[in-house]
């Protein structure tokens, strides 16, 4: 059964609604309203699902290793919680609206509770975070700051895998935890920000991931496979992840988004964070938008369906699926439910801040693809302008980028990706314009071009250790392409990796996309 509300004046949802500055998903439940002051269309589906039962893809842990990331096959920007229907008459339903919405403690409306099984859990979510460069801290910061003021869904030290290095502090040569752990303060990736000192500096990756329910990926993407090498084995087997990490990984002709690399390669569910998104920005607290793409596993939610059966329990639940709309067939281990569930609200509370809006959605694809795809877009912006071309052409450049990103997204992953998500969230046009306006990839492209010399020889002697992720997302992408034997389709993409490797000049861009018109 579908409802719709349309222009609804029920004064409830006129009350919750008019704070709201832009769209936002959640449930079953889209609100497409924009204006703050206008009341919004309401969707509501109810009924049986449109994906078939079939065995609960979740197993008791000490059944089976889990697998990989999975994709949506419900509509775009699902819900959180995402496989659970509300209706008007839920009493789900009032507790949903205020809950994504953090309504100002004088609002006058009382939600109900939903008896979800997380009011009582008695264990809390421990949170690992795996990298500590310049946006690795940031996200540190705020995850510890969150872990601080949620004791009831997490512990509140937040462990950070730190690639030990030496660094000179006032003339002494000291290692880079000891620094952090006693100055709290990253001197070398995020200086002059004070962190919280519930963020704990920790040098050993194994002991960063011991018994975390939550492990947060923040490195560049060339370092993951390392990673995954060194933790696999040493994880718990229901942990959930979140990659952070902008860049894709190619191997063998096959790419694959770094969420799933990290799901198949640790063999949990591991869902993406991206947007437009500048760490120093954030770590000053100046405010942003991110997109968070997460697809609860059914075996997780701790409530009973739509369908009507328990999950997590070992009944049948809807299916998994990847980004390929493929059904996972190794089940994941699920999370006992003594842990508060690992629903969208939960991870929200993990990632917002007042000066960091979250937008959950499901499409793992578009998130993924848009933060790693718009840095290859992001370079050719820094070599544009530094040629002296001005705005007209970067925006040219940036129009172009966004459909080779698109046609990308087609071509490789048409089961999953849902194009809305790069028109209207900030991993999409937003990360796109941010990247190409004042993010590192541009920056350095621009200022490789301006001095002669390469981007490469730029990244070592500017970046103070920071990496330019465009580089190798072009090469690795350009890879892809060419393997398939599409790589004149992208001509933006090739043009990149040409200027890159000094076989294509600058002066050519324009020519080469009007033989693609
Ligand atoms: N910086 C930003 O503003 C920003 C914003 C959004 C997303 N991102 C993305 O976040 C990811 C992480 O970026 P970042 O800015 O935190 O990193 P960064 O550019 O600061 O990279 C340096 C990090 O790499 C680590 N490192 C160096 N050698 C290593 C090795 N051999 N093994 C493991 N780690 C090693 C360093 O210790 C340091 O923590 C990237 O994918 C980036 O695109 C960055
Ligand atoms: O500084 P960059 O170029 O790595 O980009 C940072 C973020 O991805 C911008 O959203």
């Amino acid at each position: 059964m579908l409802f719709v509300y349309k222009q609804t004046n029920i004064p409830l949802v006129a009350g919750l609604v008019s704070g709201l500055s832009r769209p936002v998903f959640f449930g079953q439940v889209h609100y497409s309203t924009n204006l703050p002051f206008h009341l919004p269309n309401i969707h509501l589906e109810r009924g049986p699902s449109r994906l078939s039962k079939i065995n609960n893809p979740c197993r008791p842990r000490e059944q089976t290793r889990a697998h990989s990331s999975s994709l949506p096959l419900l509509s775009s920007h699902s819900p959180s919680n995402n496989n659970r229907r509300i209706s008007p008459s839920s009493p789900s339903f009032s507790t949903s609206l205020s809950s994504h919405h953090h309504l100002p403690p004088s609002s006058k409306i009382t939600a109900k509770m939903v008896s979800n099984g997380t009011e009582n859990p008695s264990k809390r979510h421990k949170v690992a975070l795996i990298g500590s460069g310049n946006w690795g801290t940031t996200v540190g910061k705020l995850m510890a700051e969150n872990t601080s003021e949620h004791p009831n869904i997490f512990e509140k030290d937040v462990q950070m895998w730190v690639y030990e290095e030496t660094v000179e502090v006032d003339g002494n040569p000291q290692k880079l935890t000891e620094v952090i752990n006693s100055k709290h303060e990253n001197v070398k990736y995020l200086p002059k920000i004070k962190l919280p000192t519930n963020l704990i500096a920790n040098p050993s990756l194994v002991d960063t991931v011991k018994d975390a329910t939550i492990l947060v990926f923040n490195l560049p993407h060339e370092f993951i496979g390392n990673i995954c090498k060194q933790i696999k084995g040493h994880i718990s087997p229901y942990a959930r992840g979140i990659s952070c990490i902008k860049g894709v990984t190619v191997t063998d002709d096959k790419i694959e988004l770094i969420s799933e690399y990290i799901g198949e390669h640790l063999n949990i569910y591991c869902g993406a964070l991206s947007g437009a998104n500048i760490a120093s920005e954030i770590a000053n607290e100046m405010w942003c938008e991110t997109t968070i793409a997460y697809n609860t596993p059914p075996c997780d939610l701790h409530a009973v369906n739509s369908n009507g059966h328990a999950n997590g329990n070992g009944q049948p639940v809807e299916e998994h699926r990847d980004s390929r709309g493929q059904i996972i067939k190794t089940p994941l281990v699920p999370v006992p439910q003594d842990y508060p569930e690992l629903s969208h609200e939960a991870l929200r509370s993990l990632f917002q801040r007042p000066y960091f809006t979250v937008s959950m959605v499901s499409d793992v694809v578009g998130v993924s693809l848009g933060g790693a795809l718009k840095n290859i877009v992001a370079l050719a912006c820094g070599f544009v302008e530094g040629n002296g071309w001005n705005m007209t052409a970067k925006t040219a450049v940036m129009r172009r980028g966004m459909l080779e990103i698109i046609q990308f997204a087609r071509e490789f992953y048409p089961e999953t990706v849902q194009e809305k998500t790069l028109w209207e969230e900030s991993a999409g046009w937003g990360d796109m314009i941010v990247s190409c306006t004042s993010a590192r990839n541009w920056r350095y492209s621009k200022m490789a071009v301006e001095r002669g010399v390469s981007i490469q020889e730029i990244e070592r002697t500017e970046l103070n250790g920071q990496k330019l992720q465009g580089i190798s997302t072009s090469r690795e992408v350009s890879s892809f392409l060419r393997a398939r034997g599409v790589e004149d389709k992208y001509p933006l993409f090739k043009a990149v990796e040409g200027i890159l490797d000094q076989t294509i000049k600058l002066e050519d861009i324009p020519h080469l996309f009007r033989k693609a018109q």
